[in-house]
């Protein structure tokens, strides 16, 4: 985002605050959470074992030699206040970056520093995971919802090409849908604008024939794996200088329906490549196949990651209700949550099915409702279109299948609907992460039927962990979780636990 937009992104907040926002929202960068819950669950994972004996204490270490020069009680305060865990395989340990000034230390490029000065300070994510990317580590860096992750492994993206002052094709960041790789884009564009580099965004759905041009002068690519390996097939990317490579919404990439993909295009590139997994969720089934791609991962989480945990920011609601009482329910919500002031308020819903969404979409039409359509049974100029006039706020309501569920960016969401629940209790975490972004608050409503019952018990312990009231009626489906069979993991899965392989240190 340019600094301009997010001028006007300011302007727009202030402006939200004043007329109709009784839930304050604050931004992000004068928020750090202090969380004694978290550090409650820190415990039962604090394990001695023989390789972290090893190590002085369960706090970091920290040498002033290392990057940054703060003090060790800064440092502290920082991982305690915001629940930040490293399981480091390796015996260094580096200090995190907590303000944006202690990045001159690191060598990053002055003008990449400078686009950095839109912001106040690096986020947590960012303060932790930084100093380990400098020095070309793997990483797995997970953190909440709208947690600045993009700039967390973008910024050392773009140093890394510099560094290596080469014209060559050298990082590839994948994406699972289009509207993600097209924003992540956008990220890395202002980066690499600012430094004479150049990138290049490939997805299906839109003519080739710029994205083979546009490749040829590259330094980074976003892809997503389709176009990706189309491309590869028909000799016009070539990734055999890629030796830094990012896995966004990692457990989603990793999943059985993009494994055989992943796998494809991560052996096109360099073995002693850098590689990067990031996401908000990291389930365990998961794990294994990411550690085939990694070499001696350092973990940073920010928050219990080992629990799925939603951003807490957001208010969730959650209604038990018949199916056939969604229609009406839907409508009330919407009159609710545009009522008086509000009226103007930018809402997405979730449908599962496309057919869903569809047929939704035609009958709030029907109520007089302009609303944005985002599913895969539409072309690719009609989701660009749904997206862009929701984002702009042409239209403030949005309704979306799970295309729409990852990583989008889209300010001052104020609601997220859940008309359907999503496949599994991770996809809930990231639809309603749609809203409470950059440190902002957000309410979800979800409506729950007897038909996702299996998955009552695993939103039961999503609402738990993140302090909100589960209703009477969810704790009569119990706390039964089917144990996942969902076709999306069931290939492969198995209870790892990449811990092992490291020493783990807590901060607590
Ligand atoms: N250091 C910072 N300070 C304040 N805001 C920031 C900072 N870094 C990034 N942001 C902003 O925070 C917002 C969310 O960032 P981003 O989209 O990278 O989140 P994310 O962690 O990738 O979320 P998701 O898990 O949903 O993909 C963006 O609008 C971004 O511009």
């Amino acid at each position: 985002m340019s600094p301009k937009a997010i001028d006007k992104k300011r302007k727009h907040d202030h402006h939200h605050k004043h007329h109709h926002d009784e839930s304050s929202s604050e931004p992000i960068t004068k928020k750090i959470r202090t969380d004694s819950h978290h550090h409650k669950h820190h415990h039962k994972h604090h394990k001695h074992d023989k390789e972290s004996e090893n190590h002085t204490d369960s706090k970091l270490k920290t040498d002033s030699d290392k990057l940054t020069d703060i003090s060790k009680e800064d440092t502290d305060k920082f991982f305690k206040e915001n629940d930040v865990s490293i399981e480091n395989p390796q015996k260094e340990n580096l200090n995190p970056f907590l303000t944006m000034a202690s990045l001159k230390n690191s060598g990053l490029d002055r003008r990449i520093e400078k686009v950095l000065e839109q912001f106040e300070k690096p986020t947590p994510i960012q303060a932790a995971s930084w100093p380990y990317l400098f020095k070309a580590n793997d990483v797995i860096g997970v953190a909440e919802t709208g947690s600045g992750k993009t700039l967390g492994f973008g910024v050392p993206a773009v140093d890394h090409v510099i560094k290596f002052g080469s014209r060559d094709l050298k990082v590839l960041i994948v994406s699972p849908t289009r509207e993600l790789a097209t924003q992540t884009y956008e990220n890395m564009e202002e980066l690499t604008n600012a430094v004479g580099l150049h990138c290049v965004c490939i997805y299906g759905g839109v003519p080739k024939e710029e994205q083979r041009r546009e490749v040829r002068r590259s330094q980074c690519v976003i892809a997503t794996p389709g176009r990706l390996l189309d491309l590869i097939q028909e000799g016009s990317v070539d990734l055999s200088n890629v030796d830094y490579l990012i896995l966004d919404e990692a457990d989603r990439m990793l999943e059985k329906g993009f494994e055989e993909d992943i796998k494809s295009i991560v052996g096109q590139t360099r073995s002693d490549r850098q590689t990067l997994m990031f996401t908000a969720t990291w389930p365990k089934e998961v794990r294994e196949l990411a550690s085939t791609f990694m070499n001696k991962p350092v973990k940073i989480s920010i928050g219990d990651t080992d629990e799925l945990t939603a951003n807490k920011r957001i208010k969730q609601i959650v209604e038990v209700i018949e199916p056939m009482e969604k229609r009406g329910k839907l409508l009330e919500l919407l009159e609710k949550y545009l009522s008086g002031s509000k009226k103007h308020d930018r809402i997405l819903i979730f449908a599962l099915y496309k057919k869903e969404a569809a047929r939704v979409e035609r009958d709030l039409r029907y109520h007089g409702y302009d609303v944005a359509a985002l599913h895969g049974d539409l072309s690719q100029a009609q989701r660009t279109e749904a997206l862009e006039n929701f984002k702009s706020g042409r239209c403030n309501l949005m309704l979306a299948t799970d295309v729409a569920a990852r990583g989008l960016d889209i300010p001052n969401v104020k609601v997220v609907i859940n008309l359907t629940f999503p496949l599994t209790a991770e996809d809930y975490v990231h639809r309603i992460g749609r809203t409470g972004r950059a440190g902002h608050s957000g309410i979800a409503h979800t409506l729950f039927t007897k038909e996702e019952k299996h998955l009552a018990g695993a939103l039961m312990n999503v609402l738990r962990a993140a302090d909100q009231p589960v209703p009477e009626d969810l704790l009569k489906f119990g706390s039964y979780t089917k144990k996942k069979t969902h076709s999306a993991y069931g290939a492969f899965y198995k209870d790892v636990d990449m811990s092992k392989k490291g020493k783990k240190i807590m901060f607590n």
